[in-house]
């Protein structure tokens, strides 16, 4: 348990994706790190452990839920519903868990902006291969990993889609047009995490690993950090000094100003209804996610000097920047029915899941490594380039789940009432053009209390970003319309009703998908950018600016969203973020 006499090295708030790796490998090379989390560990709950099946049940669970909704100013509680999890491991012992690298060019842009190379894709891409666990490629295939404990996997499409010849039939129909002619499971086998140099400009039928085992147990870096407490001496005393300590709201980050730039040197905690405080020797890392993460910075006095003031709070830097930047990829879904069932079980035998609701016959099965939550059923993914393509790399991502994602509201993970006829197109903007408008601010001062959270969602680039969705749908509308009897024909329900594209024009779909857009994705709420930037918060080592021995490491660092999914890329970050705070310790002592 946490010990607030004794200082610790580092303290690291917030063990998602950001702080989770960055604790663990500072205390793997020798320093006291404290973890705190406000969340309990809910690593023996089924809705975290059971990947994908049950991943929106877990996005609505109440023990992990920590949700954030975005009311417009003035109205009730009516703005887009937000799931986060509070609980160890952060939003990824929630998630979807789809594991997809970021395309090169991402971490180029890092580079350039900064003007620090060692953001270059291929040193990137060396952290993946150090934390991957590939279970689905051969073993020492270029530019994956193959002994870390990030478990990535894929499901085999034959498996995930046998006894399912509807579903067959239309990824071959996707397949035709988008030229491939050789085998579909061939080609739904290409590896999207290839370090092919043309990767990112190519189209088509793609694998669609997950961080997850072949039998859909969902993994995280709960498993780095448990081997980091479990590794011993000889004489049974621990060989790293991690302490994690959950139930822990950090309330704000101490500083020592009695020197020329203030030095981060503590933080307040909330347990119960008491403050405490701990110290740290080394440095302090923010890893509390997007919208917390310039929360507990605001109530640290770091942030706009206005805003502060407003609140009372009083102001160690001006950084106009915290919050700022809130970023997020558009996702939105086309919807029809089939004339078949397209939804068979692939065993027909299995039970009738119920997807986290009551008593699940499928979880016990699971358990057994059986049934059709040990084959969880994504088989692959599809980039296509727009017309509004950047850089000539693909843009637009889909993939074909049984069911729709309407987007997220309260209730959205039970069943939706879609018959077993339905076929969407999942899909996802990958080159968002949306950088600059949205914001998270505080509502009090009061660290309890939800931050105001304004995505501002189409202010830049809403031309070009509704483009490309709708070229995405109008895709899967051509691939629908070509579906010959019995499959098709094929009846839209999203984003028009009827036959599919038939009653819809270019306008009423993008009006559709500029009211009907969700996201999942946000990012950049305290991001690294240039020097001489006045919104930059953080340089490109991760230090906030103005501040000594502070850092922030976790998707508000990241200057744009990680695309297509973003956990694969933060996690790249994290383990970039604890090799460079271990240089700076050992260079300045920051
Ligand atoms: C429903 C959903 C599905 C997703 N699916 C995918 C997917 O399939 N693939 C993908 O790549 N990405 C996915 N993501 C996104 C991905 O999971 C997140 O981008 C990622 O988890 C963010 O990591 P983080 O470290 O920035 O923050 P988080 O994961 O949010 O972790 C922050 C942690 O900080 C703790 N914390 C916050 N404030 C405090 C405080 N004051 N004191 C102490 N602790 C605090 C929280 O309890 C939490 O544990 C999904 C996200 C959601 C919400």
């Amino acid at each position: 348990a946490l010990d607030a006499n004794a200082p610790y090295d580092y303290i690291v708030v917030g063990s998602g994706p950001g702080g989770a790796p960055v604790a663990a490998k500072l205390a793997q090379s020798g320093y006291s790190v404290l973890l705190v989390d406000a969340g309990d560990d809910q690593r023996s709950n089924t809705n975290t452990t059971v990947a994908i099946a049950l991943a929106n049940a877990a996005a609505e669970d109440d023990a992990l839920r920590w949700d954030f909704f975005n009311p417009p100013a003035g109205s009730e509680r009516l703005g887009v519903y937000y799931p986060r999890s509070g609980t160890l491991g952060g939003c990824s012992a929630h998630n979807a868990g789809a594991a997809v690298l970021p395309q090169d060019s991402y971490w180029d842009h890092i580079s350039e902006m900064t003007g620090d190379e060692t953001w270059n894709p291929r040193s990137m891409r060396g952290y993946f291969e150090e934390f991957e666990r590939n279970m689905y490629s051969p073993k020492g295939t270029l530019g994956h990993g193959f002994d870390g404990w990030l478990t990535t996997s894929t499901t085999p499409p034959e498996a995930a889609l046998a006894n399912r010849s509807g579903r067959l039939a239309i990824t071959r129909e996707i397949a035709a047009k988008m030229g491939h002619d050789e085998d579909v499971y061939e080609r739904m086998s290409v590896d999207i995490n290839s370090n092919d140099p043309a990767r990112d400009r190519q189209q088509g039928l793609f694998n669609f690993p997950f961080h997850h085992t072949p039998g859909g147990r969902r993994t995280n870096a709960n498993l780095l950090l448990d081997s980091v407490l479990a590794a011993r001496n000889e004489d049974g005393t621990p060989v790293n000094l991690l302490t994690i300590q959950l139930e822990t709201l950090v309330t704000r980050v101490l500083f020592d100003d009695s020197g020329d730039t203030p030095r981060a040197i503590g933080v307040e905690y909330m347990q119960g209804k008491s403050l405490h405080r701990v110290l740290a020797k080394k440095g302090i890392i923010v890893s509390g996610g997007v919208f917390n993460t310039p929360q507990i910075l605001k109530l640290s006095g770091i942030g706009p000097a206005d805003e502060l003031a407003k609140f009372g709070i009083p102001v160690v830097v001006h950084l106009p920047g915290v919050g700022a930047h809130l970023q997020d990829n558009y996702e939105i879904s086309l919807a029809a029915h089939a004339s078949v069932n397209l939804s068979a079980p692939a065993d027909p035998n299995a039970p009738q899941c119920t997807h986290g609701i009551g008593d699940d016959p499928c979880v016990g099965l699971w358990r057994q490594g059986r049934g059709p939550y040990a084959i969880p059923g994504a088989s692959h993914l599809v980039y296509k380039r727009s017309s509004v393509a950047q850089d000539n790399e693909r843009d637009v991502v889909f993939w074909n789940p049984p069911s729709v994602l309407r987007g997220f509201f309260p209730g959205f993970s039970r069943p939706q009432g879609d018959p077993p006829t339905t076929f969407s197109f999942a899909m996802l903007h990958a080159q968002g053009r949306n950088h600059g408008g949205g914001s998270v601010g505080l509502r009090s001062a009061d660290p309890r209390d939800v931050p105001d959270i304004f995505f501002n969602f189409w202010a830049e680039g809403a031309e070009q970003d509704l483009q490309a969705l709708y070229e995405g749908i109008e895709f899967g509308r051509d691939v629908l319309s070509s579906m010959a009897e019995p499959v098709g024909p094929f009846t839209e329900f999203q984003p028009c009703l009827g036959r599919v594209g038939a009653n819809c024009t270019a306008q009423a779909t993008k009006d559709f998908i500029r009211r009907q857009v969700y996201s999942h994705h946000a990012s950049s709420t305290a991001a690294i950018g240039a020097d001489g930037d006045p919104l930059a918060v953080l340089d490109s080592r991760f230090r906030v600016r103005g501040t000594r021995g502070l850092h922030v490491v976790d998707g508000s660092a990241l200057p744009r969203p990680p695309s297509p999914f973003p956990i694969i890329g933060q996690f790249m970050a994290s383990y970039k973020a604890a090799e460079v705070i271990l240089e700076d310790a050992r260079g300045n002592g920051d």
